[in-house]
């Protein structure tokens, strides 16, 4: 009964969040010294399950040749699932900027925009988690602009990072689709075996927290997608947990490489690979109490696919001795699972054969 009481308290006060708009900035701005009881607060773990330790966290030269660069992101991708790529030829830097602008906006000019269902393929502000994550109603330290590769006007991302944005989605399309390409090859099948044509962006921003300590950034998922690209400042927060080995289970920092982009593997690579590459599971500590971070997150699925087409190991890879791990889905029933199951290994879990 208490129990429900407080998810009902809750709920009523993630309600009045985002009736004022305003987002976790404007909290901020209002002047609180505390967080508030509706946020959500990092699970206390045990000791094995919160370790850290350090990881040397591969980087791949993109100015190698070609074929030198394809057996490195695939090693990377069955390995850990996560890497940086530098000397890309993306300016990331005018997109987070460009973001930070945007979100450090007057709460005149930001409020207009809160909206979090979509508008015309476009959401802003504090986005609640889907009831899988196991979080209740409670909100994450962070305000996100979010568009889709379906949304018809772009007259509808704010003016003021609008250029900048449209620009790195055109050069996002072209990284995204190299790199799926390349990964897909390291896997030995053609690198046009998969479309990443679809595709979020989610412009992240996570105020300074006056108890940095007890706000989580973003809870601990897995991407639903066949990979991200991710551009951020030099703030820092971003973790991942090492999947097997001897560090099987520890938490590493991933700290900012200034001018890198780094990529991690989906949940449907995971899926489509037939478990030979790794999806990261990661989350976001807030770090400070003074510097707001931004990150930029690219994440690329088949196109607008839907119902209309079957996903799951694909055919080349399968073996007597590898046989197909899962069976085959549609990308509405896998995001529909991560919505109801969580944004995690429950979630692929289910399309276990
Ligand atoms: O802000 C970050 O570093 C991570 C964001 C993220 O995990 C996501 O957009 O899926
Ligand atoms: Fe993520």
């Amino acid at each position: 009964m208490a129990a429900k009481d407080n998810y009902g308290t809750a709920a009523a006060l993630v309600k009045c969040h985002h009736e004022s708009r305003g987002g976790v900035r404007g909290l901020v701005e209002s002047g609180i010294t505390s967080v508030p009881p509706y946020f959500q607060s990092p699970a206390p773990g045990s000791p094995a399950v919160e370790r850290t330790t350090t990881f040397a966290m591969p980087t791949i030269d993109l100015s190698l040749p070609r074929a030198a660069i394809v057996p490195l992101v695939g090693e990377a991708a069955r390995t850990c699932g996560i890497f940086y790529v530098t000397n890309h030829g993306v300016d990331a830097g005018a997109a987070v900027s460009a973001v930070r602008t945007f979100h450090e906006l007057p709460l005149a000019s930001r409020s207009p925009l809160y909206t979090i269902t979509p508008v015309d393929g476009v959401t802003y502000g504090t986005m609640p988690y889907a009831p899988g994550q196991g979080v209740g109603p409670l909100l994450p330290w962070q305000d996100c602009l979010r568009f889709l590769s379906s949304t018809p006007d772009f007259g509808r991302i704010p003016e003021v990072c609008r250029d900048a944005l449209v620009e790195h989605r055109r050069r996002m399309e072209e990284f995204g689709k190299e790199m799926a390409g390349m990964l897909l090859e390291a896997l030995g099948v053609g690198s046009e075996r998969l479309d990443v044509e679809g595709w979020l962006m989610a412009c992240h921003y996570y105020p300074p927290c006056p108890e940095p300590e007890r706000a989580v950034g973003a809870a601990e998922h897995t991407d639903p997608c066949v990979l991200t690209v991710l551009a951020q400042d030099d703030v820092g927060g971003l973790q991942f947990r090492i999947d097997g080995g001897s560090n099987d289970g520890a938490w590493v920092d991933v700290p900012p490489v200034p001018g890198a982009l780094l990529v991690n593997i989906g949940d449907v690579l995971k899926l489509v690979s037939n478990d030979e590459y790794k999806s990261v599971l990661h989350k976001v500590r807030i770090k400070s109490d003074q510097h707001g971070r931004v990150s930029v997150a690219a994440l690329f699925n088949p196109r607008e696919r839907g119902h209309s087409e079957l996903f799951g190991p694909l055919p080349e890879l399968l073996t007597a001795d590898k046989p197909a791990r899962y069976r085959t889905f549609t990308m509405t029933e896998f995001l529909k699972t991560c919505e109801e199951f969580g944004y995690n290994r429950s979630s692929t879990d289910r399309l276990r054969v």
